[in-house]
């Protein structure tokens, strides 16, 4: 049975909850709606007495009409059934519709919540659960959620019906209606046991559907890259034992809750059996009246259908209890990132200084250690190294998407976790290589870090860039669509777009990877420009893959497995021979203007 559950494990931040626990933070979306609340108790009782009071009325009249057989007692019977059965629909109908209400209303602000907390989770948080998996907890887990309150008033309003039948039936038989309580225990008992082999079964099934919803959302993100490779078959191969396996958790789950209903109907049945046994005896006999018999009976399938629908409804209410614990875990996933004490900067110099500083993205595995390193007010330096150095890994602490273990990073003195966040991001401009564009238009676009920036503020903006000859290019110029993530652009007026963005946002430090994807001559010109302007005057940390940043930094930082190895300029460093002449010759040669293939190379002398 293990491969069934293979990959099913709770999720880092999934908690368990005790049931009092969650019913209280349950209870809690609840307090606002009470007047809502109001009108749905209304209709419960309202209904539940208008249900109780149909067999009362004909058990009465069925007595009345044997002694005294005239039409319009006849009549009378019908027109009080139909009353009673017009004001029961009505009243059902009030507690339907406001239910619907303030079900509606609950998910409403549940999802709002989820969706908040979504948004405030660390970038670790990202790297261990993929998108999938959160998606699912914001969508169809709030949406069981729902269940779990639309089935919890039902239950209640079937509680008061069992309660209002169990007080006729003692009233009028106590013998019979003794007989007909023997059989609650039993169902009672069933319905327990069942409790938490449901509640375990439904958490599988959750967890394997946001499995599924985790693997289509990675295929649909990445969908060019499985096509342009031909890999449409290894992604559907991938998928089909995930589909599979939710296909056997959710099969194992339907035989579970299949099994509870034939077994409480089986002993409801038996009880009745012996109902019209022991009953029909006694109106034989004289002891009871046959509207008495008859009202046992009715009473008897009214009382049955809630018991057996509220001992049921705990699998169904487990499905909602689980859901809703995995929503609250969302929402009350601890940050790693913590600012103790934070306090707003104001214009920032930016001075940098990572001291002693130590990070791992796993704690067995440091990438940063003990790492030290001082950039100046206005500087511009160079981040160069092979793949996996720990260039991105910088910019990603200074960002602050990350906790880090030891050390400790300052700003302009100030020891960066006790600076308020939002004010700092603000000052922090961040390219990423691949700049990421919101859809909308280009202006939408570089408008994004300062939504309230004038059209002329942005235009001023692009125009710094390139002396904004790109614009032109546009088919509207500012006013293009960038289409889906920016893909109506081509990737250097992305670049060119995000800059201008930067140039907005006027950010004292910038954080810039720089795109690997080579461009026309033209652009890689304009971008080279872009990039003199929007670095001008700040301190900045470019992840360098050209030669002319490199020419230009103030200093070139050279970085082998987390650590620098050298540092200078670039005239300095070539003529060192060390480590930066191997990163040259293995990334920046064959961008000079001079660059003949096989040629350009530096010796390389020191180790
Ligand atoms: N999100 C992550 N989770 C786990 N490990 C990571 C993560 N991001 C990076 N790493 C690892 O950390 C190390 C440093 O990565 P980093 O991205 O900082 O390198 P880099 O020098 O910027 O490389 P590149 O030039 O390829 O971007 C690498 O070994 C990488 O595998």
């Amino acid at each position: 049975m293990a491969f069934i559950m293979d990959g099913l494990d709770a999720e880092q931040y999934d908690r368990t909850y005790d049931d009092r626990e969650l019913l209280r933070r349950i209870v809690r979306y609840f307090r606002p709606k009470r007047a809502t609340m109001g009108l749905v108790a209304f209709g419960i009782v309202a209904h539940s007495l208008m249900q109780a009071a149909l067999p009362v009325v004909i058990s009465a009249g069925l007595d009345r009409v044997v002694d005294d057989r005239s039409t319009g007692l006849v009549v009378a019977l019908v027109a009080a059934v139909l009353v009673a059965g017009v004001l029961s629909w009505v009243f059902n109908f009030i507690q339907r519709w406001y239910t619907a209400k303030v079900v509606g209303d609950v998910v409403l602000d549940l999802r709002e919540d989820a969706f908040a907390a979504v948004l405030e989770r660390d970038m670790s948080f990202y790297d261990e659960n993929p998108s999938g998996k959160v998606v699912s907890r914001v969508t169809s887990d709030t949406e069981d959620f729902a269940t779990v309150v639309t089935l919890t008033l039902n239950v209640i309003s079937q509680v008061l019906m069992v309660g209002l039948i169990t007080a006729l039936l003692f009233a009028r038989n106590v013998g019979l209606a003794l007989m007909v309580m023997a059989v609650v225990p039993i169902i009672v008992a069933m319905a327990l046991g069942f409790r938490r082999i449901a509640r375990d079964t439904t958490r599988h099934q959750q967890r394997s559907l946001a499995r599924v919803n985790a693997t289509l959302q990675e295929t649909m993100s990445g969908i060019s890259v499985a096509k342009n490779f031909r890999q449409e078959h290894t992604v559907y191969d991938e998928f089909r034992p995930i589909n599979g396996q939710n296909y056997r958790v959710t099969l194992k789950q339907g035989f579970v809750f299949a099994a509870i209903f034939p077994a409480l109907f089986a002993v409801a049945g038996f009880a009745t059996v012996m109902l019209v046994h022991v009953g029909g005896g006694r109106v034989l006999d004289g002891t009871i009246s046959a509207g008495d018999w008859y009202l046992f009976l009715q009473s008897v399938l009214l009382f049955w259908l809630p018991l057996t629908s509220i001992a049921s409804f705990w699998s169904q209410f487990q499905q909602g209890l689980s859901a809703s614990e995995r929503v609250f875990a969302l929402i009350d996933a601890e940050p790693l990132v913590v600012q103790r004490d934070p306090r707003p900067v104001g214009r920032l110099a930016g001075r940098i200084e990572f001291r002693d500083l130590t990070f791992g993205y796993t704690p067995d595995r440091p990438v940063l250690d003990h790492f030290d390193l001082t950039i100046e007010a206005g500087e511009t330096i160079a981040l160069v190294g092979h793949t996996g150095a720990g260039k991105s890994t910088i910019g990603r602490l200074l960002v602050r998407f990350y906790e880090f273990g030891g050390g400790s990073i300052l700003i302009d003195g100030i020891d960066l976790r006790t600076v308020d966040l939002t004010s700092y991001r603000r000052q922090l401009g961040v390219v990423p290589q691949s700049p990421f564009l919101f859809s909308g238009t280009v202006a939408d676009n570089i408008r994004y870090p300062r939504p309230d920036a004038t059209d002329d503020e942005v235009r001023a903006a692009a125009g710094q860039v390139a002396d904004g000859d790109w614009i032109a290019a546009l088919p509207d110029g500012l006013d293009t669509e960038v289409g889906e993530h920016g893909s109506a652009l081509s990737m250097g007026q992305r670049q060119l777009v995000a800059l201008a963005r930067l140039l907005l946002q006027d950010p004292s430090i910038v954080i810039l990877d720089e795109a690997t994807a080579s461009v026309d001559p033209l652009t890689e010109a304009q971008i080279s420009e872009g990039l003199d302007v929007a670095l001008a005057g700040r301190t900045s940390i470019v992840i360098a893959h050209r030669l002319s940043t490199i020419e230009h930094a103030d200093r070139i930082i050279v970085m082998r497995e987390g650590a620098i190895v050298e540092e200078g300029t670039h005239e300095s460093l070539l003529s060192a021979g060390g480590a930066y002449c191997d990163v040259y010759n293995t990334y920046f040669r064959h961008q000079s203007p001079d660059y003949q293939p096989g040629s350009g190379f530096v010796s390389v002398t020191a180790p």
